[in-house]
């Protein structure tokens, strides 16, 4: 077994472990945590199905009721928020206590958010199931739900007390949902380890199949996550590198109402092709970079193009309108991650509007 990541945040440092094999093992792991042998599992139904007996066998002699929502991004919202907690109040979870977010990012977004606010903050472990969550959502404490007005827009920043990222949970995706995940995967490699990008371009076909070459992808895209957050936990600077694509792919996921015409890593996917033809089109990158990434993203089966999204949608100023909402726009002035190539993104608030109206129509 190979050594933790560990998130270096002062007293509240946790470590991620990434590997096979660690979901009978969560007892363990989770025991020293515990002031009374007993957990409170915030999951859904899908997740719930194929691991939660698995959980409950790993966690042994530790009592695990669980609450199962619906899944999907559509459960990341009031009414689920209210349910999970009201859910957690009726079972007595205490402060001392531990909530366990079993599922996707939904659900550690969700029950994150819920640990967070319940009794003013209890602590919560991630058992991240898919793809994306065991790359991404479940490092860094973002925690959060939907409103109408747009995406993550009501959260806190709450980290986990420990991440278990047990790559043979992956076997059981289905393959859209492991493929969307695989958008924040390359996110990493885009954003800041060219190395890593042309690693994901000998290897990205192969992860589906092969647990060891998940579990470096996995473990690489931690590592980075890692220490983005400890350096900057909040977003005032470098974190803000990890929307890379989020600009373009919220205002996408809003405008297809949160449905599964656009899957959240299947926006990002597209959204840091939108970020890298932006970029060229500011002479800001070579427009190899553009052409190199969607070459990738064909080959692994990706949303590349605006009209690989089925449906109509708004036109480009009212995407535009949509990005306004964006949580990087300071003084009313959107803010974009760009790049000057493959691994080598910044943030930048100068970008003409049209050069983004542009940008959009040119993908259609
Ligand atoms: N907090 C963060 O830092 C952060 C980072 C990235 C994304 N997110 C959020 O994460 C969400 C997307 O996460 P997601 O892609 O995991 O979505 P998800 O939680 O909806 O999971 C995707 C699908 O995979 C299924 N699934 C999950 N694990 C499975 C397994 N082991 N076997 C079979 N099916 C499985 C789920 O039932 C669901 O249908 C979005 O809401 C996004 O905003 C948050
Ligand atoms: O951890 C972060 O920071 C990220 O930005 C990771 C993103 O992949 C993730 O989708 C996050 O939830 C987006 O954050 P938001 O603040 O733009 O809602
Ligand atoms: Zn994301």
């Amino acid at each position: 077994m190979s050594a933790p990541v560990r998130v270096e945040l002062g007293a509240r440092a946790y470590d991620v472990h990434v590997g096979r094999g660690l979901l009978p093992r969560a007892g363990a792991m989770i025991a020293p945590l515990l002031s009374r042998p007993r957990v409170f599992v915030l999951t859904e139904s899908r997740v719930a199905g194929l691991h939660l007996d698995d959980l409950r066998a790993g966690l042994g002699e530790i009592a695990a009721p669980a609450l199962e929502l619906e899944p999907g991004e559509g459960t990341k919202d009031w009414a689920n928020l209210q349910r999970a907690v009201e859910w957690l109040l009726d079972q007595r979870c205490e402060r001392g206590d531990v909530v366990v977010a079993l599922g996707g990012g939904v659900i550690g977004d969700l029950a994150g958010f819920a640990a967070a606010i319940l009794r003013r903050g209890v602590r919560f472990v991630q058992v991240p199931t898919s793809l994306l969550a065991q790359v991404d959502s479940s490092v860094g404490g973002k925690t959060g739900i939907n409103t109408r007005h747009g995406k993550n827009l009501v959260g806190a920043f709450h980290q986990p007390s420990l991440v278990l990222a047990d790559v043979d949970v992956l076997e059981t995706m289905a393959p859209r949902d492991f493929r969307a995940g695989y958008g924040e995967v390359v996110k990493y490699g885009l954003l800041g380890d060219a190395e890593f990008f042309a690693w994901l371009e000998a290897h990205g076909p192969d992860l589906a199949a092969d647990p060891e070459l998940r579990a470096r992808a996995v473990r690489r895209s931690v590592e980075m996550k890692a220490a983005i957050v400890a350096r900057d936990e909040t977003e005032q600077g470098d974190r803000a590198l990890l929307n890379l694509g989020h600009t373009f792919c919220h205002a996408l996921e809003a405008a297809t109402g949160y449905s599964d015409r656009l899957l959240h890593g299947e926006g990002v996917a597209l959204g840091c092709a939108l970020a890298f033809d932006l970029s060229a089109r500011l002479g800001l990158c070579p427009q190899e970079a553009p052409s190199r990434l969607r070459a990738h993203l064909q080959a692994m089966g990706m949303t590349r193009r605006l009209s690989d999204i089925p449906g109509d949608l708004p036109d480009a100023a009212a995407l535009l309108e949509l990005m306004g909402q964006d949580k990087k726009v300071v003084a009313g002035k959107l803010r974009f991650v760009l790049a000057r190539d493959i691994g080598a993104a910044f943030v930048t608030s100068d970008v003409p509007p049209e050069a983004v109206i542009e940008t959009l129509d040119a993908a259609r």
